[in-house]
């Protein structure tokens, strides 16, 4: 597939309600799109790194700067997919940015060729179970607020930001008003060391489907320690930015579930490695999410429908983070989302609305 020339525009996307992690708190996404065009089709790609290196060491006016001067020029005149990934290989790290611009590739080529995303990826369903991520509250009445609001809008499971100080009480609390059955998790965002590991089987009564993230990113062996002295079933993120990670942790007992992030490790087809790897050991994985619009939403959706992806993940309704969609809104129905079923990520920017939230455009010809 030949590559005539490369857009990098950014947006400002308002969220609807400040989200808090154990690491920041979010009011608004300074998101980079990425637009490859070909002679026949277009492909986008969402970078989903944030405006600061908070979650990650990547930044978007550092993802921007990696593309411009190292990840763009590296790409061969005629490249698809897979040839992006082996061209960006030599560069280190930006796996974001390496991401945005893989899947830009990706969407291009499939929508030349009339294939989806999910057909591509494998995926065995036509819908996927969404689950919903509530951040840190500034007091537990309003967190019960917001999950009652969630599940009355049918979410099928509540992932509950934590950290220290803010942990045991607010799952005991949603324990308590919602009761046992409803699908819980936590994400600590790497808020805790190996010395809170007596604190951190305190949620061990509250049956959690798992604890994500407790400890750093590189505290692999930390980890597999922990795992042996709670039975909550930890999960990684930060930690796993690759298929190699995904092996190392689970060959050390470092996890039992994998969130798989296409943006974190590189792009959807590691993304699927980490998948076919995980399923082949057993680990489940779910579909991550890093407050995409609907290009990256439309692409998560895809991947969280392969066989592997057996809990919900983090693919909720537009209307969670976003007022207005620079795509149609994903919905939720049922408390599930509809896989697209066009070519490529199967949607596509309304762009009025990406016109009015772009802050710049810059234009790279090849
Ligand atoms: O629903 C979503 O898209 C967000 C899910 C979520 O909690 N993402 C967290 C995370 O640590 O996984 C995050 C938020 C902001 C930035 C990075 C990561």
């Amino acid at each position: 597939m030949k590559i005539t020339g490369i857009e990098m525009r950014r947006i400002a996307m308002p969220l609807v309600a400040p989200f808090r992690t154990s690491f920041g708190t979010e009011t608004a996404r300074d998101v980079l799109l990425v637009r490859v065009v070909t002679p026949d089709s277009e492909g986008w790609g969402e970078c989903a790194a944030m405006s600061e290196p908070l979650y990650s060491s990547e930044y978007a006016d550092g993802a921007a700067e990696a593309l411009r001067r190292f990840l763009i020029p590296a790409l061969p005149a005629r490249v698809d997919a897979f040839g992006t990934g082996r061209a960006l290989a030599p560069f280190k790290g930006h796996r974001m940015a390496k991401a945005a611009l893989e899947t830009a590739v990706l969407d291009a080529q499939l929508r030349s060729s009339g294939q989806s995303f999910a057909s591509f990826l494998g995926a065995a369903a036509e819908r996927v179970p969404c689950g919903v991520s509530v951040g840190i509250m500034d007091s537990i009445p309003e967190l019960l607020d917001a999950v009652e609001g969630y599940l009355s809008e049918g979410y099928v499971r509540i992932k509950l930001k934590i950290q220290p100080g803010w942990d045991l009480a607010p799952v005991r609390a949603v324990r308590e008003r919602f009761g046992p059955d409803v699908p819980l998790q936590v994400d600590a965002n790497a808020a805790y060391t190996l010395t809170d590991a007596p604190h951190l089987a305190k949620l061990d009564a509250f049956d959690l489907l798992l604890i994500e993230q407790p400890l750093a990113n590189d505290d692999m062996v930390q980890h597999a320690a922990l795992a042996r002295r709670i039975t909550t079933p930890v999960c990684l993120d930060e930690s796993i930015e690759s298929a190699e990670h995904a092996a190392a942790a689970i060959t050390l007992g470092a996890c039992s579930i994998i969130n798989v992030k296409p943006a974190r490790v590189g792009g959807y087809l590691e993304a699927r490695r980490i998948h076919d790897l995980a399923r082949a050991h057993g680990v489940a994985v779910w579909c991550g999410g890093m407050l995409e619009t609907g290009i990256g939403r439309a692409a998560n959706v895809a991947l969280a429908a392969l066989p592997g992806f057996t809990l919900p993940g983090d693919t909720s309704a537009s209307r969670r983070y976003f007022a207005t969609d620079i795509t149609p809104p994903f919905e939720l129905r049922d408390g599930h989302l509809n896989v697209p079923a066009g070519p490529g990520i199967g949607v596509d920017p309304v762009q009025d609305i990406l016109d009015e939230v772009t802050t710049s455009t810059e234009w790279i010809t090849r």
